[in-house]
């Protein structure tokens, strides 16, 4: 849970093989080999008795590796069928078909062949398009992918044995739509039974339909691992990797700040028990505010208030207005409470700096939050802004003026779509077709690999994604922008500038949670908000905050199991600290 995986985009894991081989360390064909291998590898963990397989070769290097895998099973006993183009793009896709055309015949890569009565399959290999897609597949290559999606009526039949290599073909690796078709689940998606990708995961195994199409995801490593984590001329350094947690992913994006505390998960289990704090006192780990509604609503605060203090914030004092507080007098004691009627009480408050963090949002009501929001903005202090107060925001454009780094905003989708209206629709709207991408001209910015890995970071691909929305809302506003949903965006402004280093963009986390369904509960927003506001108040960085807080508000959903409600979460944390101290601590 604790530790994460870096993610990159297609343009960077193209870009990342083309500048190992052009360093000399590799050439294409052996990494093209190494993919290949694994692939056949992993289907033989999956299939250990040799059966039959159709493996379809796209026009580009995604079809060489089906050309290694073909003859990888072949070696190993398979019955092998191949279906693929005259044509392939590349060199070493063209010497893999080479290769192949020495053991077996490539058949047209049509739909009439792939449903050639009698020439049924044990596992389908689907190598048609990976990283490259730039455009909607159309024509025959359309016409396959539509039939193993299931046009055919076959739906279960190929999500029971179809393989992908890096991803199902028509998938938009940096976004997780399928290209040409309508965002959200589409009729005929192709859905494999696993996928196998190369080096890291990319943003669309991650995102929207990603997930639930690639399968099991398996990331194999051919190599680049220990090329792409030095660091060229001394400058920066990269992070060493960690192997990926593929049930919750929490992967860093983009560029690696160099200067940023990270990896130490047994530092981050001691920081959250406080274990690493032996003679600390309650004001060292911070006083939250939460700023409660009228009667009648006090519910998703005091979830808020109950997760800040379970996150271990020193102090939680929930503010409704004075008429409200009796409603707000029950469990937990531990909880303060101190009415709030309007700004100047709230200013007034403010007054004691030991007061590190605030929320406001959750049961607030539009106009209180509307009425407060300036005296949170106003004093700088790190704040979480949720529900209510996104809508009051949205109401206001001119309070977005007054958002500053320590902001930590967490929109749902429909949040989201109020506060930034054209971002949005860009998530819906048709995706432009992206320009083919030239490798050779992505390695121009090396030796230096830190401002290599910026400019590519900015690189959009094809499909307006997820991480798109969040990072530029993120730059827009200036502050942090956690985007809910089981594929939770996390990104911060951009640009940075190191003080040793060039601009780099801000840094950006994908969550996964699909695995934890039953985290769509009422209330369960506004548990995410409380902890997060306790992390705030601990002391930790807006991303690493909301980072931390989505990772704990998953896992405690994950702990807890089906049937949950929101007031379980939070009271599944401490049981959460310490199985993160029990796995750290394990040799
Ligand atoms: N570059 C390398 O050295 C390596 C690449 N590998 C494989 O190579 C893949 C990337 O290869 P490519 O860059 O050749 O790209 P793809 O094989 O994903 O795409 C093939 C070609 O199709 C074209 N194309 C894009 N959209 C199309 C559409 N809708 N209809 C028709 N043609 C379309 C593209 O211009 C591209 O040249 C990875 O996904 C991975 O499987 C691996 O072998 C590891 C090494
Ligand atoms: N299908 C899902 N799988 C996993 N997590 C989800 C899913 N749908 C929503 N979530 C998470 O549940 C929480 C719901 O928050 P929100 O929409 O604000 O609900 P509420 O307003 O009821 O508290 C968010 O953290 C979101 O990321
Ligand atoms: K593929």
């Amino acid at each position: 849970m604790i530790s994460g995986t870096e993610i990159l985009t297609a343009a960077q894991m193209r870009a990342m093989e083309s500048a190992a081989i052009a360093s000399g360390a590799v050439t294409g064909l052996e990494l093209m080999e190494r993919a290949g291998g694994a692939v056949a590898g992993h289907i033989r963990l999956r299939w250990p008795k040799p059966g039959r397989v159709t493996v379809l070769c796209g026009p580009g290097n995604n079809g060489g590796d089906g050309y290694v895998i073909a003859r990888a099973l072949w070696q190993a006993g398979w019955r092998v069928r191949v279906l693929g183009l005259d044509n392939t793009a590349g060199p070493d896709a063209t010497e893999m078909r080479r290769r192949w055309r020495e053991i077996g015949a490539v058949l047209p890569l049509t739909e009439d062949e792939l449903r050639c009565p009698g020439e049924s399959s044990d596992v389908y290999v689907d190598a048609i398009f990976g990283t490259g897609l730039t455009r909607p597949p159309e024509g025959a290559i359309a016409r396959i992918l539509a039939y193993l999606g299931g046009s055919g009526g076959d739906w279960g039949f190929f999500r029971d044995r179809l393989v992908a290599v890096d991803c199902p073909s028509g998938m938009c690796l940096d976004s997780g739509a399928f290209l040409g078709t309508r965002r959200g689940p589409g009729e005929y998606d192709l859905r494999a039974r696993m996928t196998v990708a190369f080096d890291s995961p990319k943003p669309g195994h991650l995102l929207e339909r990603g997930p639930d199409c690639c399968g099991e995801l398996v990331i194999a490593d051919i190599g680049l691992r220990d090329w792409r984590c030095r660091a060229p001329g001394g400058r920066g350094g990269w992070r060493s990797q960690r192997p990926a947690s593929l049930t919750a992913i929490w992967p860093d994006f983009g560029i690696a700040d160099p200067r940023r505390s990270d990896g130490d998960d047994r530092r981050k289990a001691a920081w959250l028990s406080k274990r690493d704090d032996p003679g600390g006192h309650k004001f060292g780990h911070g006083h939250a505010l939460i700023l409660a509604g009228g009667a009648g609503q006090g519910g998703a605060a005091r979830l808020a208030a109950r997760a800040a203090l379970r996150v271990g914030a020193g102090l939680v004092t929930l503010c409704p207005p004075a008429p409200a507080l009796t409603e707000h007098a029950g469990a937990p004691d531990a909880l303060m409470r101190r009415a709030v009627d309007d700004t100047g009480a709230l200013r007034a408050l403010l007054e004691d700096r030991r007061i590190t963090a605030l929320c406001l949002g959750p049961g607030a009501g539009v106009g209180r939050a509307a009425a407060l929001l300036p005296g949170v903005l106003s004093s700088r202090r790190p704040c979480v802004l949720d529900a209510d107060a996104l809508t009051a925001l949205a109401a206001d454009p001119g309070l977005m003026g007054g958002l500053h780094p320590g902001c930590v905003l967490t929109p749902h989708r429909g949040e989201f779509a109020r506060l930034f209206p054209d971002l949005d629709a860009r998530l819906s709207g048709p995706q432009p077709p992206a320009p083919d991408l030239d490798p050779r001209d992505m390695a121009r910015f090396m030796p230096d690999l830190v401002a290599y890995r910026a400019a590519l970071s900015e690189m959009r691909g094809p499909a307006y994604s997820r991480l798109d929305a969040a990072r530029d809302a993120a730059t827009r506003s200036g502050a942090v922008i956690l985007l809910k949903g089981p594929d939770t965006v996390i990104a911060e402004p951009a640009p940075r500038v190191l003080p040793d280093g060039p601009a780099i963009p801000g840094r950006a986390i994908i969550h996964s949670a699909f695995d934890v369904p039953w985290l769509a509960t009422a209330g369960s927003g506004d548990v995410l908000a409380g902890i997060i506001t306790g992390l705030l108040a601990r002391g930790l960085p807006p991303l690493d905050a909301a980072a931390t807080g989505a990772g704990l508000h998953a896992a405690a959903a994950r702990r807890f199991g089906p049937g949950l409600i929101a007031d379980d979460l939070p009271e599944e944390i401490p049981g959460l600290f310490r199985d993160m101290e029990r796995i750290t601590a394990a040799p």
